[in-house]
């Protein structure tokens, strides 16, 4: 399933720049995209605009042949549920367990209250459990989220995510909030299972070297436009400096 937008755009305001201007870009299975860019540069935009959490102001979201921007509310859920999300904040439920917050990825409908382990079907907690193994902290399942450490939390989120069992992984700078170490492990672990199933990643990330050695494609941003689009090893280092605006300001 491939992902195509086209000449998308989003503005949020009346006023000001575009936050978004004329995006095209085609991804297509087995591609682990990097998308680098200064602050505000429009990534998280690009990123939320895939899944309409953001909603563009122009332009189309071709999802599966679908364009999702007139696509009807039925057609959006199911969409979505094809893509998984993480975030820098993990997004967990502090107070909830490990397991809770992992079967919750399973049904993204649920009222919060009705968030009780015993109240889940076998099935789904059984799915839970095996997508707790896939990122390594199975035995956590008991704990309460807000207890672990980033890089553990940024598993659940994962874990979470793998519930739908996503064709595309969506992250807006999941590592950004990570020690060096686990920001790395975080990578390794999203490069496994991407690769375990030929689904399409996406991230934004704010380290030039993480995007270079997990990516095999980068995207540039600069003021809502892409500016770069090649493989890791075409990103030199006057590329990457123009993506920046290195020495402009
Ligand atoms: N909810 C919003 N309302 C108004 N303007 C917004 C909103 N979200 C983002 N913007 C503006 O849109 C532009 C792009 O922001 P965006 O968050 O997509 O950039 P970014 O590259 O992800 O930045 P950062 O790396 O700092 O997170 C910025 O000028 C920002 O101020």
């Amino acid at each position: 399933m491939t992902l195509q937008l086209v000449d998308l755009s989003k503005r949020y305001g009346k006023e000001g720049e575009p936050a978004l201007e004329g995006i095209d870009l085609t991804v297509s299975p087995g591609e682990f995209v990097a998308v680098l860019g200064r602050s505000g540069a429009g990534k998280s935009t690009l990123i939320r605009c895939i899944n309409l959490l953001v909603r563009p102001s122009s332009g189309k979201v071709i999802w599966n042949g679908r364009d999702l921007t007139v696509a009807s509310a039925r057609e959006l859920s199911r969409a979505r549920r094809e893509m998984g999300m993480i975030f820098q904040q993990f997004n967990l439920i502090g107070p909830l367990d490990v397991l809770t917050n992992v079967l919750v990825g399973a049904f993204p409908a649920l009222p919060l209250w009705r968030c009780v382990p015993g109240l889940f079907p076998r099935e789904a907690v059984d799915r839970a459990m095996e997508a707790l193994e896939r990122v390594g902290i199975s035995h956590l399942a008991r704990r309460k989220a807000r207890e672990l450490s980033g890089g553990q939390q940024q598993r659940v989120a994962i874990a979470r995510a793998l519930m739908l069992r996503p064709r595309i992984i969506l992250g807006d700078e999941p590592v950004s909030n990570l020690d060096p170490v686990s920001a790395r492990r975080i990578l390794e672990l999203l490069l496994a299972i991407h690769r375990e199933e030929n689904r399409i990643t996406l991230l934004n990330l704010h380290d030039v070297r993480l995007a270079k050695a997990f990516a095999t494609r980068i995207i540039g941003l600069d003021g809502g436009r892409i500016v770069f689009d090649g493989t890791p090893e075409s990103l030199t280092e006057a590329e990457e400096r123009r993506i920046y605006r290195d020495g402009v300001d």
